[in-house]
């Protein structure tokens, strides 16, 4: 696996090797001690979820508030996303900036996104599975977001399709000015 750092240095981007051969392919998608030595940190994730959305979807911006709060390593195992993490640590130098990669079941990315930030993704394919591990369970009361197209963040989501399917949670969340953030960096 190869780990580089994304514009914002606390994302970070995840390249795995994948052996091809006759049969197919391998790769190790999440080894913990390789993982963590580029981090510098422990990571403790204790649920894995999975997700399908077909073409049109757009999931977030979400992210759960301390004490609940979430890092997650999310990747596509099928089809293509645009994935956005966006920094929204009250403290951070990048505050309120994004960062946008594309993860598909092709190139096989992954991205960690840390406690902080608020996540979405938006399909560019006509499905889309999507399977990430998070470090905090899940806890509905601790549910949080922004709404996607918040003028201030102003997120470039690539392909806004005239059928642009959002859940009725998603469609009525708060505008960036208005949404919950971080008070510390974790
Ligand atoms: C996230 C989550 C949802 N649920 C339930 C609640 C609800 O009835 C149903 C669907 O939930 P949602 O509509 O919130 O699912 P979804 O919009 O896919 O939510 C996810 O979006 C992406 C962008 C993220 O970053 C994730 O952390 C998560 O918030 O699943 C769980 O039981 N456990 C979980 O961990």
């Amino acid at each position: 696996m190869e780990f580089s750092r994304t514009a914002i240095p606390d994302v970070v981007l995840c390249k795995p090797t994948v052996f091809y051969d006759k049969r197919g392919y391998f790769f190790e998608s999440f080894k913990k001690e390789a993982f963590e030595n580029f981090l510098g940190y422990q990571v403790k994730f204790c649920q894995d979820n999975e997700s399908k959305s077909v073409k049109g979807v757009l999931r977030g911006l979400h992210y759960q508030l301390p004490p609940f709060a979430q890092s997650k390593l999310v990747r596509v195992i099928y089809g293509k996303v645009l994935d956005v993490a966006v920094d929204i640590r009250k403290n951070s130098s990048t505050f309120g900036h994004y960062v946008a990669v594309e993860l598909s079941d092709e190139n096989k990315h992954q991205l960690f996104i840390p406690k902080g930030f608020a996540h979405g993704y938006k399909v560019l394919s006509n499905e889309a599975i999507f399977s990430y591990k998070v470090d905090n369970y899940y806890h509905k009361k601790s549910e949080a977001g922004i709404l996607y197209n918040d003028s201030d963040l102003n997120i470039n989501w690539q392909v806004i399709d005239d059928n642009l399917c959002i859940s009725d949670k998603d469609k009525n969340q708060p505008v960036f000015k208005e949404a919950k953030v971080f008070e510390t960096i974790y």
